[in-house]
């Protein structure tokens, strides 16, 4: 009896810790990041770059085609790294990540026997989720797609990738959440052409093209860096695909492909971000990895702004050279144009350059939303729908506020903000870091999707931040 009574008591305080262990996780889940930025102080000393965002979840998916285990280095811990983690280990792929070596593993031997109809676990967190269908196509013959996520910066409709994986001879259903995909009749070789030169819908060819049956030939193909080491990659895995100057890419399919072990290139959007908040800081930082070949552009626009780098092979010091900035033109433009994933940070330190400088969106009909919270640090900017710069783009005549008037140097207040998006986030973090005063920071969660420890970074700058939780 007594017993029973101890077993009783003993049940209901277990009860009691459960519910408090519960209540403390639910509350650490719901509890908001925000970083607390004191500015106006230049960044100054020496961070590191490790592999693309926009490459290393690829190969991890290209990994899916490999009968043999596959090896990345340089791989940063990001949030799409671990997404595309999560996906590949539902779909069978054992996934073994070394953070500090950066060294992942990829086994895809099992994919056949974990076979999973349905994986809606984790949509709307990527885009890549879009460019399991071709791999997951060849394995398993049929795939479910969760819907996407990745950056509100347009309608980032997947059109291209639709037809692109009909023409190969895949059978495509809309369904609520997601597509459906089969190919009864396998995939064969065919001949696309993409009205824009789309980075997504180019990997999507080349991922269902390495072993389709046949032919591919690829016209109005993206060459972005980042696509050039996904060819590296499946050139290592043994596909067969040559990539002409006219922005042609043909594939011989092949029956089977092995793994690889391959290094992948840096992140020359991150490189990129921290010269911006170099330049905005009147500050000097090293940015060990950055790699000249895939930022010429973005250098010679650096140069023109009046920022000062110096290369070397261990990576690109970026430093403002006192004095005033200079007033530009920039037009984004798919590579080896302006990157518009650059757009964002370095429109910060242009609030700073004397003169008026104009900023013409053309990849993205939506992204400068972001220069509203900048305004009310006290940036003069104006929008305009018409094409700015001098090209004309799909987005003039078409009500899309895609051009932006910059006229400075003004000097940026703290402010309350949220983070829009990736890139806008880290603008937001450099505008706080330049301006005179306190900002608080929110949502910057999201800037984990591509800046692998950015607080950690900032630190190591000498910025002012502190991260507080409510
Ligand atoms: C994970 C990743 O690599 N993201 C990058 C990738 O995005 P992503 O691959 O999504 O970008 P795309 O190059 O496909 O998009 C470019 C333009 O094409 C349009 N489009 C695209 C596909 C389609 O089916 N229909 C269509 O109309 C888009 O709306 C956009 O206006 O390239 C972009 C352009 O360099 C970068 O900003 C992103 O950081
Ligand atoms: C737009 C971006 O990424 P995503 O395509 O993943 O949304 C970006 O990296 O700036």
């Amino acid at each position: 009896m007594l017993r029973g009574k101890f077993l009783d008591v003993n049940a209901t305080l277990r009860d009691r810790v459960e519910s408090v262990i519960r209540t403390e996780i639910l509350r650490k889940e719901t509890m908001e990041r925000i970083l607390r930025v004191n500015g106006g102080k230049p960044l100054n000393g020496e961070i590191t770059v490790r592999g693309a965002k926009n490459f290393v979840p690829k190969a991890m998916v290209a990994s899916l085609l490999g009968n043999k285990p596959s090896v990345l280095s340089n791989v940063p811990l990001i949030r799409d790294v671990d997404v595309v983690s999560e996906l590949l280990s539902l779909h069978g792929v054992h996934v073994n990540y070394d953070q500090g070596s950066g060294t992942l593993q990829l086994d895809p031997s099992n994919v056949e026997t974990a076979h999973v109809a349905d994986i809606d676990a984790l949509a709307g967190s990527s885009r890549i989720p879009i460019l399991f269908c071709g791999p997951l196509l060849h394995r398993l013959g049929e795939a479910f797609i969760p819907d996407l996520g990745g950056c509100n910066i347009g309608g980032r409709p997947i059109d291209f990738h639709l037809e692109t994986l009909r023409a190969f001879g895949a059978r495509v259903e809309k369904l609520e959440g997601g597509i459906r995909l089969s190919a009864p009749d396998g995939l064969h070789g065919t001949k696309i052409h993409l009205p824009f030169p789309s980075v997504g819908a180019t990997e999507q060819t080349l991922l269902t093209a390495v072993m389709a049956e046949g032919l591919t030939e690829l016209s109005g193909a993206a060459i972005e860096p980042e696509i050039m080491d996904l060819i590296n990659v499946l050139q290592k895995m043994g596909a067969i695909m040559s990539v002409d100057t006219d922005r042609t890419i043909r594939i011989e399919g092949v029956k089977e492909l092995g793994g690889f072990v391959h290094t992948s290139l840096p992140d020359r959007i991150e490189a990129a971000s921290w010269a911006s908040a170099a330049l905005a800081t009147r500050g000097n930082i090293f940015v060990r990895g950055a790699h000249q070949p895939d930022m010429t552009t973005f250098l010679n626009t650096y140069r023109k702004v009046g920022g000062a780098f110096d290369i070397s092979d261990e990576g690109i010091r970026f430093w403002h050279p006192g004095g005033e900035l200079n007033s530009i033109v920039l037009e984004t433009n798919v590579h080896p144009g302006f990157m518009t994933d650059w757009q964002q940070p370095l429109v910060v330190a242009l609030t700073q350059a004397q003169g008026l400088s104009i900023v013409h969106e053309t990849v993205y009909e939506n992204r400068l939303g972001f220069t509203r919270a900048l305004k009310e640090m006290g940036a003069n900017i104006q929008t305009y729908r018409e094409c700015l710069g001098g090209l004309q783009c799909r987005f003039g005549q078409r009500n899309f506020t895609h051009s932006a008037v910059i006229s400075g140097p003004t000097p940026l207040r703290g402010a309350e903000i949220t983070v829009p998006d990736l890139r806008g986030g880290f603008s937001y973090l450099i505008a706080a870091l330049a301006a005179e005063g306190e900002s608080q920071v929110h949502g910057i969660d999201v800037i984990s999707r591509g800046y692998e420890h950015f607080i950690t970074k900032l630190r190591a700058l000498n910025a002012d931040v502190e991260l507080i939780t409510r």
